[in-house]
């Protein structure tokens, strides 16, 4: 089998992806948040306070006819931007772009953080990382991607992430229409259940490549690209008028500064970031100062290749054993 979804932006500048699923019998659609930085897969329900609904569709696991309540579980995760969410556990009929996995576990929100209500666009997220972070306790539970591999023709999933326009997620094949040339891949190492690998070094615009591995995660879920501070500093010394500020929690610019672009390597493979992508958002919407989609890790304690890198290639997960991701031109 296979699937094909959607990947539609929920704003203006590409702060998230979302992929319309169907859970239960009749099949409710919900939006979700692909996220292969995390492996829980939970959604605005009947079961979250009001108080905390703010336009989100939700799942009422008590209209589906195949909702059980996988007894006695519950949940809780925190995300890297300090967001989270917690509660229990149904299993359900869950399709992706017509890939079905039945009795899928359904994290069934009971409290949501604030930017979560916030996010109206966005109805829950499907954890892509490997099964071994699911937070679901006594038992943890299996991503859709673990759940659908055996029925896969392949054993992959793909992401063809756009700036500023819809892209999309396919299951079980790689479509070759989506790129040009070869897939480069390179080892995964899956633990603690990341996709963490290496990228084998970086160009600031038209400058040299430097040859140094730069082990992080491959983070749909994750709106920017977070590198090392050295890294960070050559990028930002090449912007007139750049600055880290303390206030704004990061580098910012001048709108109107000309940026580098920032160039990438998979093994021996190449991948430019167009400047458009680094040039992120106006710090407010009047303001004539902007905030960089490249930011420092060094608080993170991890490098995270987030959406303002990867809508910059077409990426392959591999799923095969051992693990491996790839990145195509498009
Ligand atoms: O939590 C992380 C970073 C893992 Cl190091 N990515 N996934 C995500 N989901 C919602 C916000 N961020």
């Amino acid at each position: 089998d296979t699937g094909s979804a959607a990947a539609v932006p929920i704003n203006e500048v590409d702060i998230a992806y979302v992929t319309p699923v169907t859970v239960g019998t009749p099949p409710q659609t919900l939006m979700l948040d692909l996220d292969t930085g995390s492996s829980d897969l939970w959604v605005f329900s009947s079961l979250t306070p009001s108080s905390q609904v703010r336009g989100q569709e939700i799942y009422s696991p008590a209209k589906s006819s195949t909702s059980k309540l996988l007894s006695g579980h519950t949940w809780s995760i925190r995300y890297g931007d300090g967001s989270g969410s917690r509660g229990t556990v149904y299993t359900d009929n869950f399709t992706i772009g017509g890939l079905e996995v039945e009795s899928q576990a359904v994290q069934t929100a009971q409290e949501v953080s604030s930017s979560f209500t916030q996010e109206q666009s966005l109805d829950g997220l499907v954890g892509l990382g490997f099964s071994t972070l699911n937070t679901v306790r006594p038992s943890s539970q299996l991503t859709f991607f673990d759940n659908a591999r055996p029925k896969l023709d392949e054993e992959v999933f793909t992401a063809d992430l756009k700036y500023h326009a819809t892209g999309s997620y396919d299951f079980g094949f790689i479509d070759r229409a989506k790129y040009t040339g070869n897939i480069t891949y390179t080892p995964v190492q899956q633990s603690p259940g990341y996709w963490t690998h290496s990228l084998s070094g970086y160009a600031v615009g038209s400058g040299a490549f430097q040859s140094t591995q730069i082990q992080g995660i491959s983070d749909t879920g994750t709106t920017l690209l977070y590198l090392p501070t050295a890294i960070v500093t050559a990028y930002y010394r090449q912007v007139q008028g750049a600055q880290n500020s303390q206030y704004y929690g990061g580098y910012v610019f001048p709108c109107s500064s000309t940026l580098p672009t920032f160039t990438f390597g998979i093994e021996g493979a190449r991948f430019t970031i167009p400047a458009s992508y680094i040039n992120y958002t106006r710090i407010s919407p009047t303001s004539s100062t902007c905030y960089g989609g490249l930011q420092s890790s060094s608080g993170l304690g991890i490098n995270i290749f987030g959406d303002v890198a990867l809508k910059a290639a077409f990426v392959v997960f591999s799923g095969t054993n051992p693990p491996r991701i790839g990145f195509g031109t498009k």
